[in-house]
């Protein structure tokens, strides 16, 4: 399997706290790749770091063998590597289908001003990212809410939602903070299989989520933090029975690795 993007010694300090602390590790072409830890090991930070919202103090992040630690989050994002809208960025009095139709403008080859001028590339462009929006839209199941408005949408078709806008900027490499959170178990079972989908599309999808169920159940490899450190690479049969691991999370008060 090719290696799409390589984490090498990463770390990101905030003052005197260093929040990721010289992580490695690779992420293969079409895996679904979590990454977990307990409260505040850093996950949060190193998806930042990944997606180029933040700079890393010193390492670097390469995608296709190239660096994009440096570059701004929208070319990183152009490139392939986007990191899933949170339900801050839906344009919550938009419909649904309007929204994963923006969301599209990113690949657009017309410039901004084609489309108030209306030139053939813009009218080109706009034709199709309305057959794309509505084929995203069906494929997660959010057909009955196209028209509607997203600031009526519940939490579920909400995180659905998020997962169209990232899918609409045709990405290679997915970046999905905590998809699963607040979800009972249908609203979750369902959202398993809605990530399980967009891989089969040709997406490689990294997660953090504390689900650990769901992540279990969802990841080919998952990599575990702590305190900033990478503790452990592996399967989830490997992680499950790896003594740090278990060790790191005996030791968190407010959740249990539950399995
Ligand atoms: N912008 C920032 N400025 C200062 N400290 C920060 C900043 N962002 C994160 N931190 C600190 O870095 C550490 C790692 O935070 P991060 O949010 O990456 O952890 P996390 O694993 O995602 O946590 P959680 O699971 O609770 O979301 C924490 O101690 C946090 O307080």
């Amino acid at each position: 399997m090719t290696e799409l993007l390589q984490i090498k010694a990463v770390t990101k300090r905030f003052g005197g706290l260093v929040a990721v602390n010289n992580v490695s590790f690779a992420v293969r072409e079409r895996e679904i790749l979590s990454v977990i830890g307990p409260n505040g090991a850093g996950k949060s930070t190193l998806f930042k770091l990944i997606s180029s919202f933040l700079n890393p103090t010193s390492g670097e992040v390469l995608f296709r063998g190239e660096r994009i630690s440096g570059l701004a989050p929208h070319i990183v994002a152009r490139k392939g590597v986007v990191r899933t809208f949170q339900e801050t960025t839906i344009f919550k009095g938009m419909t649904v289908r309007d929204n994963v139709i923006i969301a599209h403008h990113l690949r657009s080859n017309a410039s901004l001003a084609g489309f108030y001028l209306g030139t053939n590339t813009a009218r080109r462009d706009e034709d199709e990212f309305g057959r794309s929006a509505d084929e995203i839209i069906d494929f997660l199941d959010l057909g009955a809410q196209r028209h509607e408005v997203a600031s009526t949408l519940p939490h579920g078709h909400l995180r659905a939602l998020g997962i169209a806008i990232g899918l609409a900027t045709n990405p290679t490499v997915l970046l999905l903070d905590e998809p699963f959170a607040g979800m009972n178990h249908d609203e979750t079972v369902r959202a398993v299989e809605m990530v399980r989908g967009v891989r089969k599309r040709g997406v490689t999808v990294l997660l953090v989520e504390h689900d650990m169920p769901a992540v279990m159940n969802i990841s080919d490899r998952i990599v575990v933090l702590n305190f900033g450190v990478k503790i452990a690479e592996g399967t989830p049969k490997e992680i499950q029975e790896n003594e740090k691991v278990i060790e790191a999370y005996l030791g968190a008060e407010d959740e249990t690795i539950g399995f």
